[in-house]
């Protein structure tokens, strides 16, 4: 246990990408004080459920597959939006796992991913400038002064919206509500439009007969023909805004460990990671798995030495390095934080966050991001791990089983004429249902190619 360590220290150090203009500091420490007697919305247990499924990520013998909104909003909450996202990680984990013939965990960006870094605190329009849109446990999106203001009762909010969305989330998983015939229908199209069609096809038909041939096994009839009955899941987000995490982490009972209750894993940011940051310091102290975004300018040695605080004794499990690179530049600066990591030997996982690094302008004006770069960087961290010998662990993905129009591309391919039809992201471009399963089919072929020469030389 860190001695040196307590919820607040964090508050010692020097923190970057938090609102400091709450115009009212005493009603803010109220919002914290309150949230402090709140239930936990996550039990240590499930943390530690979690924490041993990912060491069998680490070992090798398990994928992670992270992925949901780039940030929840109050306005976009509903069962129908949750439901979906649910069900696309389902879907999406039954490819890889089919394919990888490894279990595949399953962790969404879910239930309290409400706070967003942003590149400027201010965003000029037509003249006017305002605070920048913070994500809406902050500020409100709306280009308007008020809205624009921190309110802490934003955070009350997200606190009862994520329960209310745990609620529903742990009701899908154990009432078995996983519909995976939906899966053969959802890849119709793009499969059908798709020039490598035929090879998806192939892997589509066999899953689909395997669900069929479990389903005539199964002893449950209806309501869930192809159900395989309650599933982990996991809830995750960006631990960005301290006082919040802050004020729901507890010490548990039994152990005395402090867990952040917010979440089953937490992550911190590209903007964030600084060694001696308030975000570096609140992380070290949980026991959460926690998560660690590894970009562009990040050096072998800073990655060390981050290690040596957030995971100091390489507990297998504890620590998943994102990287998220840019499909340009992931070849040349992947393979020395790879290396650096095979070499230290402390058992991390790797993954991959392909969207953070391909985010672009287009002509019209939306930020989007395209399809090709995205599959383009997560192919080249799947080149990049056999080559170093590292287990490519997972994927960390801004997707939503909406049919938005936000990233560019796909089978069915979303053009820039098109992104104004459904954007409606709070804050990045998100994968669509389509794109997302079209990206977890060619993965799947991937991990497929070294398992087959596996079977043929058994
Ligand atoms: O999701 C991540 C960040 O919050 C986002 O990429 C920042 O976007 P910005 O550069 O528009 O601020
Ligand atoms: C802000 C995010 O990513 P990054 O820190 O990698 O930019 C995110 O995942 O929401």
């Amino acid at each position: 246990m860190n001695r040196d360590w307590t919820p607040r220290t964090w508050r010692n150090k020097t923190v970057t990408c938090m609102p400091d203009d709450y115009p009212d500091l005493h009603a803010l420490a109220r919002v914290e004080e309150q949230l402090s007697h709140l239930p936990p919305l996550v039990f240590a247990s499930d943390t530690r459920r979690l924490s041993a499924h990912l060491a069998r990520v680490a070992e090798g013998k398990a994928f992670l597959l992270q992925g949901g909104d780039c940030a929840e909003s109050f306005k976009e909450f509903t069962t129908d939006n949750i439901r979906d996202t649910f069900r696309l990680i389902l879907q999406m984990a039954v490819v890889l796992t089919f394919a990888g013939g490894r279990p595949v965990v399953k962790v969404g960006r879910i239930a309290g991913q409400f706070a967003k870094p942003r590149s400027s605190p201010m965003e000029t329009r037509d003249g006017v400038t305002l605070p920048s849109y913070r994500g809406d446990i902050i500020n409100g999106m709306d280009f308007d002064a008020r809205e624009r203001m921190p309110d802490p009762r934003r955070l009350l909010m997200a606190y009862h919206q994520s329960s209310a969305t745990l609620n529903l989330v742990r009701a899908f998983a154990q009432g078995g509500y996983t519909d995976l015939c939906n899966l053969h229908r959802w890849t119709l199209d793009f499969i059908a439009s798709s020039p490598q069609g035929d090879r998806y096809k192939g892997l589509a038909d066999k899953i689909f007969e395997s669900l069929c041939f479990m389903s005539a096994l199964s002893p449950h009839p209806e309501p869930h023909p192809h159900g395989s009955g309650p599933v982990d899941f996991f809830t995750s987000h960006e631990a960005l805004l301290l006082n919040y995490e802050e004020a729901l982490t507890r010490a548990e009972p039994a152990s005395g460990e402090w867990f952040d209750t917010s979440a089953h894993m937490l992550w911190i940011g590209e903007r964030t990671r600084q060694l001696d940051g308030g975000h570096v310091e609140f992380m070290r102290g949980i026991q959460n798995p926690i998560g660690l975004k590894c970009g562009p300018t990040m050096e072998p040695e800073d990655l060390l030495r981050l290690m040596d605080v957030l995971d100091p004794k390489g507990v297998p499990g504890r620590l998943t390095l994102i990287g998220r690179f840019g499909a340009d530049k992931v070849a040349e600066r992947l393979p020395r934080l790879m290396a650096a990591t095979r070499r230290d030997g402390r058992p991390v996982i790797w993954s991959i966050d392909p969207m953070h690094g391909n985010t672009h302008k287009a002509s019209n004006g939306y930020k989007t991001r395209s399809f090709d770069r995205i599959l383009s960087e997560v192919h080249a961290f799947l080149e990049v791990a056999a080559a170093e010998g590292v287990h490519p662990g997972g994927m960390h993905l801004e997707m939503t089983g909406q049919h938005v129009t936000e990233c560019l591309g796909g089978s069915l391919p979303v053009t820039e004429d098109d992104l104004s039809s459904r954007y409606h992201t709070h804050c990045d471009p998100r994968l669509n249902g389509t794109q997302a399963l079209q990206l977890a089919f060619t993965v799947a072929e991937s991990l497929q190619a070294p398992r087959s020469h596996r079977a043929r030389a058994a």
